[in-house]
């Protein structure tokens, strides 16, 4: 992380720039008691290494106080949940979130996961702006994948991790419910659905308990039929309900870019009218529209950040809370 963005906190909590240079801890180095003066390690560190530690510990302290008690809805997508090393990085950062008091919701997706499940059964991917066209085949293979065994090993990774968490589905206790998603009335989607309600009281109750909701991006019909939800949307519709401070899509790129093969082109901060011209242009396609789509409609109904970023870059949720300028794309009204 570049030392100037760094952000520090006085004591009463105001937020000012820190140098690691400027840090007030420093002064007391030269001014080692003569007790300890012989003292060049503590534990497996030099005890300049040690100090330093000490010293981000300090210097996240005003972060965690502005954070703690905060909902951050994130939001795993299937490129990041394929990687097992990045993954759990990524669950680190969950869980040290979880740790100080922050409040961390997921909600993920699987759609790589999806495809080989289906490849397995002959059934090719067919997608229409983004969405899983879903027939009754597709819906068993999507249940089995997101319900099942992504939702399932998740929530046992952030346990092995030492971190607490709960899986939430309509395999245990469901709180997304919604109706069959009719898009553009002259095509069907099949199994595909919008949420209309979620039962924040249960995912609450779990932050409340210092447990980290986990949340397939499924929904229950009125009549018990199961939909196939978009997970851009489905973390929109849990961030919505829940009045999140954040909403954050961790993808495989590093935000949206002009030019979706070069990593050089990203947008760091996307106005909505920009947004939604490079939809309508074509610059923003396939897996990129539900996404914007959904940071378009978060975005006034009360969350207060939505950020796209790259789960790739190790610690990349750490460093978009702990950072003022972020680390991917920013989408504001
Ligand atoms: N303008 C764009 N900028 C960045 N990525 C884009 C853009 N347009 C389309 N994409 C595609 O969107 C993909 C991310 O969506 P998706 O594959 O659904 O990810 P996830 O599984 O994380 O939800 C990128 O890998 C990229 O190929
Ligand atoms: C309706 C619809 O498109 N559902 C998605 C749900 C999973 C998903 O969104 O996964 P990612 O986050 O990895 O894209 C699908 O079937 O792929």
């Amino acid at each position: 992380m570049a030392a100037s963005k760094l952000i520090g906190f006085s004591v009463c909590g105001k937020a000012t720039k820190i140098s690691p240079n400027s840090n007030p801890t420093d002064k007391k180095r030269a001014e080692v008691p003569d007790s300890i003066k012989n003292v060049d390690h503590i534990g497996d560190f030099t005890l300049d290494e040690a100090i330093s530690k000490a010293n981000t510990l300090i210097e996240a302290m005003g972060w965690i106080r502005q954070f703690r008690g905060k909902t951050t809805v994130i939001k795993l997508g299937g490129s990041i949940l394929d990687d097992p090393q990045e993954l759990m990085h990524i669950l680190l950062d969950v869980i040290f979130m979880e740790s100080v008091g922050m409040k961390p919701v997921l909600v993920h997706g699987g759609g790589k996961a999806i495809n080989r499940e289906l490849a397995e059964s002959g059934i090719a991917p067919n997608f229409v702006r983004g969405r899983r066209v879903t027939d009754a085949a597709t819906l068993a293979a999507v249940e089995k994948v997101l319900a099942g065994e992504l939702n399932v090993s998740l929530t046992q990774e952030i346990e092995r991790l030492g971190g607490r968490a709960m899986n939430l589905s309509f395999k245990t206790t469901n709180v997304l419910f919604g109706k069959k998603l009719v898009d553009q009335p002259d095509e069907d989607l099949g199994f595909v659905g919008e949420v209309t309600r979620v039962d924040r009281n249960v995912i609450e109750g779990l932050s409340y308990t210092d447990q980290v909701p986990v949340i397939p991006s499924m929904c229950e019909g009125d009549d018990g039929q199961h939909y196939n939800v978009n997970a851009d949307t489905a973390a929109m519709a849990v961030a919505q309900a829940l009045g999140a401070d954040k909403l954050v899509f961790l993808s495989d790129v590093n935000g949206v870019r002009r030019d979706k093969d070069d990593p050089e082109t990203i947008i760091h901060s996307l106005s909505s009218a920009e947004a939604r011209e490079l939809i309508q242009t074509g610059v923003i396609n396939s897996g990129m529209i539900p996404k914007v789509e959904a940071c378009l409609e978060t975005l006034g109904r009360g969350v207060k950040k939505v950020h796209i970023i790259d789960g790739r870059l190790r610690h990349s949720l750490l460093l978009e809370i702990f950072t003022t300028k972020g680390v991917g794309t920013e989408i504001h009204p």
